[in-house]
């Protein structure tokens, strides 16, 4: 008798490898150490096997996994989950089609396939639920452990479309499990951000190799990713305090600028040329630390200084091996990173840059132009002609929508700037629950405009618009008192009032830029927003 399909738990599939476990350790031993600490699904993968080895092993492993009670798959070799009576087979995309695989396993043993595009899954919708049973979704980080792939990462946006897939073709049958450089360190914001866009499907688990086969201390590397799974939501900013459905108060507000000031957060930028000397002066003028740096090796200590935020800015960009360590050493510590993909989609360079900077952090805060973040939102076909793309004559409700639907799709609070700004906060879909979605749609984010009239001059001088991300960046680094949405509907509030200011008060584009600095410090050294000519309405 085979394992009931219908009761097989997904959440931490194990897959061997039995070519890299550390000395005085075996296959045997690294799996069982797995079943003792929460595996539930193993697959033995070999793939320069004897076929007398796989069946000696396959027999073992056979037996070990009936005393934990979790079902055996086996990965490429139907004769051998046949031979050993394995509960179900993975085959992927270039091994023995489904239809004949289903033809000779029979019904009831599972069968998994891998998926590394959406396009496939339009193939597993056609077979219907009588053939896969359940897909591997990946790769979704680099791995060395699948040598030659023949796919290129697809990261969280790549298994999010999968998902999309699967609701358009109503697989509702398909379980998913994530595959591919999954580790601690991102398997949280892989499971908190990777839902269906209509929030309706969430993956079914995590599957790896080298996390628990690699591992020294196999039982406690499987006992960390059991209590990760477990867990329901992903904390990455410790100031993601819940926000209410009101909007900050003129005090929430005033409340954040003096908290910030009184913590003097270290912003460190990693930004384009132009914005260099610009942002650090922003910075200052709002009771920050800027550091300008991109040194690799100081990321990890910059990260634990007390209020460390990150701008990461793409205008012009740091070695990307750089910018991966930053992500990974703020996400670590629990600092917010404010991301301000420039000129997100107007080059294939651009695009695969700041896809890979998304794909490789969880961010506080996206702030874009309506371009960027209509192509963020997949809402424009039409390419950027230029990274400073206006929004004028933009109609704000698809604004509005565009801005929902990236906070919702990167879990994220987004800005989306113009005339009027549009923030909305994706952030409080932040549960998660392996299988179900979210329980939220992006209609229902909350969100809000920012409206202060025309400030022409804005866009007559340079880097305006990155001085908005150190701006973010300060108010969400050195507030911890109230939500991040909060933080940032007041730094994009105290920018605009400080813009209108300094606009009443410049002769020229020259002359602005040093009132904006002077405005941004005037309005955060007396603090009195009752006092800014802007207007922030909540919007539908
Ligand atoms: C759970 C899971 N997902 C994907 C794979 C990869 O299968 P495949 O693409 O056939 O590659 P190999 O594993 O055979 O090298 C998998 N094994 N398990
Ligand atoms: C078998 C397989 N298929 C896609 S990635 C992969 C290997 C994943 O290994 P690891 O968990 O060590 O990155
Ligand atoms: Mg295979």
């Amino acid at each position: 008798m085979v394992f009931p399909k219908d009761k097989v738990d997904y959440s931490l599939y194990l897959v061997t490898d039995s070519g890299m476990q550390p000395e005085g350790t075996t296959l045997y031993s690294q799996v069982e150490a797995g079943l003792q600490n929460g595996v539930t699904l193993v697959q033995i993968r070999e793939k320069d096997c004897e076929t007398i080895d796989f069946i000696k092993e396959g027999i073992a492993i056979r037996k070990l996994c009936t005393k934990y009670n979790v079902p055996l798959i086996i990965n490429d070799r139907i004769d051998v989950a046949l031979a050993i009576d394995a509960d179900g087979v993975h085959v992927g995309q270039e091994d023995m089609p489904i239809p004949l695989v289903r033809k000779i396993v029979g019904p009831d043993r599972i069968i998994g396939w891998s998926v590394g595009k959406a396009e496939e899954v339009k193939q597993l919708a056609e077979w219907g639920p009588d053939y896969v049973d359940y897909i591997g979704v990946g790769t979704i980080f680099p791995t060395l452990t699948k040598k030659n792939p023949k796919k290129s990462p697809m990261g969280p946006q790549g298994a999010i479309k999968v998902l999309d897939a699967l609701e358009t073709y109503n697989a509702t049958w398909c379980k998913t499990v994530a595959i591919g450089g999954l580790h601690p360190n991102n398997i949280p914001r892989v499971l908190y951000q990777c839902v269906s866009s209509n929030g309706k499907r969430a993956l079914d688990g995590i599957s790896l190799v080298s996390d628990i086969m690699a591992s020294k201390n196999a039982a406690g590397s499987a006992k960390i990713l059991r209590d990760l799974i477990n867990g329901t939501s992903f904390k990455y900013v410790p100031n993601s305090l819940v926000s209410t459905k009101n909007l900050p108060t003129t005090n929430d507000m005033a409340d954040i600028i003096k908290t910030v000031s009184k913590n003097r957060p270290l912003v460190q930028h990693i930004t384009n040329k132009v914005h260099y000397n610009f942002g650090a002066n922003v910075t200052l003028a709002l009771n920050s630390s800027p550091i300008m740096s991109e040194i690799e090796s100081e990321v990890g200590e910059l990260s634990l200084i007390p209020y460390a935020t990150l701008l990461l800015n793409t205008g012009t960009i740091a070695p990307i091996d750089t910018v991966k360590s930053a992500l990974r050493a703020y996400n670590d510590a629990k600092r917010p990173i404010v991301f301000d993909p420039v000129g997100y989609s107007s080059t294939t360079t651009r695009l695969v840059l700041n896809d890979t900077c998304l794909s490789f952090g969880q961010y506080a805060c996206v702030k874009g132009n309506s371009s960027e973040i209509l192509s963020l939102a997949n809402l424009s076909t039409e390419k950027m002609k230029g990274v400073d793309a206006s929004s004028d004559n933009m109609d704000l409700s698809l604004l509005i929508k565009a801005t929902k639907a990236v906070a919702f799709q990167f879990k994220t609070v987004v800005v989306c700037t113009g005339e009027t700004d549009v923030i909305a906060d994706g952030t409080n879909s932040g549960d998660y629950q392996l299988s179900k979605g979210t329980g939220n749609i992006p209609d229902d984010l909350m969100c809000v405009t920012v409206n202060g009239g025309p400030i022409p001059i804005m866009g007559d001088i340079t880097a305006s618009g990155c001085s908005l991300g150190s701006t973010i960046a300060s108010l969400v680094g050195g507030s911890d008192t109230h939500s991040l949405f909060y933080s940032v509907i007041t730094a994009v509030a105290l920018y605009k009032a400080a813009g209108k200011l300094a606009s009443t008060r410049c002769k020229g584009s020259g002359s602005f830029h040093v009132e904006l600095i002077d405005a941004l410090y005037e309005l955060s050294h007396n603090v009195d927003p009752t006092k800014w000519d802007v207007k922030i309405s909540a919007s539908k």
